[in-house]
């Protein structure tokens, strides 16, 4: 990999006796799209506020491009941010919101407002520039936001759980512009999020975090189909684990195969809840009668489609078969099962 582009080394945070970050190191290529993802209280607003200039780390250093910004002030950082409460100013139009922030920085009338109009058109909201943010909808809003953000052309852009005070459909709509928009600008981006489907969707990469600590960083992919930890693999889509007493392996609820009871080598098992998702059911399953062997368990969650579940007649205490097929089954290290 070529050298990061903005760089968080051995970054440290602790209020008083309590530690919100604990030696956190992530690089960060130009262009990339990295989310932070943990729960509730594990560090990811500290961090993104550490990146900012808006919190002092304890100790640590970060660099953008090489030059070390760990004790400049934010606007001496050339970044711009996103709140989740979209932060407009209510007695500006949109167009004012955005011009605010190239007022005073030696451009001309002429260029502040070639600026405004070219990033309003990037977020698609050229026809309401007159408008002010209460006769704007929510997700307007939090684009005129964006607009205001990306209009002085920043070195990169940090997003704090920007899409988590809109409703579903906006959501996922505006997902999809941001993303668009961050591969047309081409600009590092770091987005805090709680919301494991958003990070999915979104980000190059993503960090999982958990106490304070950086959990595992890798693709969407890698994060789902290998992660590190039990921790991981529970914070991220569903999972099964399976052993008595332990967590050692565990499979993911779509790769687990189902079948007509008796129909092939498998463990006998009775549907005992059945959840219509849309676009599949999602099964809850329990071992008719006693098996052993390493993959003991209580209850099984498993995703089937429309199709195989009209195809096997599936019901609630339906017999069915099922099998773990070896290759998609997660094993874990022993020190990652002791960390969960
Ligand atoms: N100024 C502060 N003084 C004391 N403790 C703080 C301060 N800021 C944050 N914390 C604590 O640090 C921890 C991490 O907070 P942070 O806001 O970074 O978490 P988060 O992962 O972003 O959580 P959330 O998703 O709930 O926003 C929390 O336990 C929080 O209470």
């Amino acid at each position: 990999m070529s050298q990061a582009y903005l760089s968080i080394q051995n970054i440290h945070k602790t209020f008083g006796s309590f530690t919100a970050l604990k030696e956190i190191n992530i690089d960060i290529q130009k262009n990339e799209f990295i989310c932070l993802l943990g729960p509730s209280g594990c560090g990811k607003t500290t961090l993104l506020r550490i990146i900012a200039g808006l919190e002092k780390p304890t100790h640590g250093r970060i660099t953008v491009g090489g030059k070390d910004i760990t004790t400049l002030p934010p606007a001496k950082r050339n970044f711009g941010m996103v709140f989740q409460s979209y932060a407009l100013f209510p007695n500006l139009t949109a167009y004012q919101n955005v011009a605010y922030g190239l007022q005073g920085r030696h451009f001309s009338k002429k260029e502040i407002d070639e600026k405004v109009r070219e990033v309003l058109s990037l977020v698609d909201l050229t026809h309401i520039h007159d408008r002010y943010p209460s006769q704007l909808s929510g997700g307007q809003q939090q684009r005129i936001a964006l607009a205001r953000a990306i209009v002085l052309s920043p070195d990169f852009l940090l997003l704090d759980e920007p899409l988590s005070a809109l409703d579903a459909k906006v959501r996922v709509k505006l997902r999809e512009q941001i993303c668009d928009l961050q591969e047309k600008l081409g600009i590092t981006t770091v987005m805090v999020t709680h919301d494991q489907e958003e990070a999915l969707t979104m980000a190059d990469r993503i960090v999982v975090m958990k106490n304070a600590e950086v959990m595992q960083i890798g693709s969407p992919e890698q994060v789902y189909d290998e992660p590190n930890s039990p921790f991981v693999a529970d914070f991220i889509g569903s999972i099964n684990f399976l052993g008595e007493n332990q967590t050692k392996i565990a499979v993911r609820p779509e790769h687990i195969r189902i079948s007509a009871p008796g129909s092939m080598q498998g463990i006998p098992a009775i549907v005992k809840h059945i959840e219509f998702r849309g676009a599949f059911y999602r099964l809850l399953l329990q071992p008719a009668g006693h098996h052993g062997g390493q993959h003991d368990w209580e209850l099984l969650t498993i995703d089937v489609s429309a199709h195989v579940s009209q195809h096997l007649k599936l019901t609630k205490h339906a017999e069915v078969t099922i099998e773990f097929p070896e290759e998609k089954l997660i094993n874990f290290s022993e020190e990652a099962v002791v960390n969960l």
